[in-house]
């Protein structure tokens, strides 16, 4: 197995907060960019002016690269933050808009808005954006945020189209036993339930490796 490292980080929670919102506004700028690419009937002039001004912003953003991957962090007051999570990461505009909310009993739900972007079938959501929601809310939903959780098997149940527009995907912990957390969750959109999951999600019997790193 590669190696899997869980950083501690040397920020104050203020910090982690202020550079997040430095670059939030940036990444809900860039899924508008993305639908406008999919949608523009714009001319021969226009693109090549915009593909122009993405290269420059482009390369001014990347002068300040270091790492190839964002990872999973957290500082001493157990902020975490994972800004390039493929399905979640505040930072990456390729990444459903997802906020996820924990009710207190534990379940979770998130309402969301797909657009352009996340199509497979005309009008509809791909099947694999649907599975890639379900998978990260059903996996937050099983570590409960304090404990690792891994997908071990994901079942999905399409069972109508999902047309693109709001979408509520809500999941609970059914049961567990040992190490494996049984999940079970749904997707509904504006003409009902469209998908209906259960998986297995394992804390593995490795801990994940912990680096402490100073910035
Ligand atoms: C907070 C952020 C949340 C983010 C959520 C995102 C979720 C993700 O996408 S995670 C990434 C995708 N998943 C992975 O990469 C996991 C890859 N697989 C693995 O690392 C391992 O196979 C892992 C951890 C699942 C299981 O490994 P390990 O702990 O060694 O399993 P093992 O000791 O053999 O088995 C433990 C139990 O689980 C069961 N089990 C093992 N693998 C699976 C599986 N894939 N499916 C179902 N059950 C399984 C075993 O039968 C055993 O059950 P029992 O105790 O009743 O005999």
């Amino acid at each position: 197995m590669g190696e899997m490292v869980f950083r501690q980080v040397d920020l104050s929670t203020e910090e982690v907060d202020a550079l997040e919102a430095r670059y939030v506004p940036l990444t809900e700028a860039v899924r508008e960019l993305v639908a406008a690419t999919i949608l523009s009937n714009a001319d021969d002039d226009v693109v090549a002016e915009a593909l122009a001004a993405v290269r420059e912003v482009t390369a001014k953003l990347s002068a300040s690269v270091e790492t190839d991957h964002s990872g999973v962090n957290y500082n001493g007051a157990g902020r975490s933050w994972n800004w390039g999570n493929a399905g979640s990461g505040e930072r990456n505009a390729i990444a459903p808009p997802i906020d996820l909310k924990t009710n207190p009993d534990g379940s979770t739900y998130a309402d969301l808005v797909l657009g352009a972007a996340y199509e497979g079938p005309p009008g509809h959501v791909h099947g694999g954006v649907s599975a890639l929601l379900l998978d990260h809310l059903m996996g937050v939903t099983a570590s409960q945020m304090s404990r690792p959780t891994f997908t071990g098997t994901l079942t999905l149940r399409y069972r109508n189209p999902l047309p693109l527009g709001p979408i509520r995907v809500e999941g609970r912990v059914a049961r567990e036993e040992g190490r494996k957390v049984f999940v079970e969750a749904s997707i509904t959109g504006s003409d009902g339930i469209a998908l209906e999951a259960d998986g297995v999600f394992i804390t593995p019997t490795w801990s994940p490796s912990l680096e402490a790193t100073q910035n």
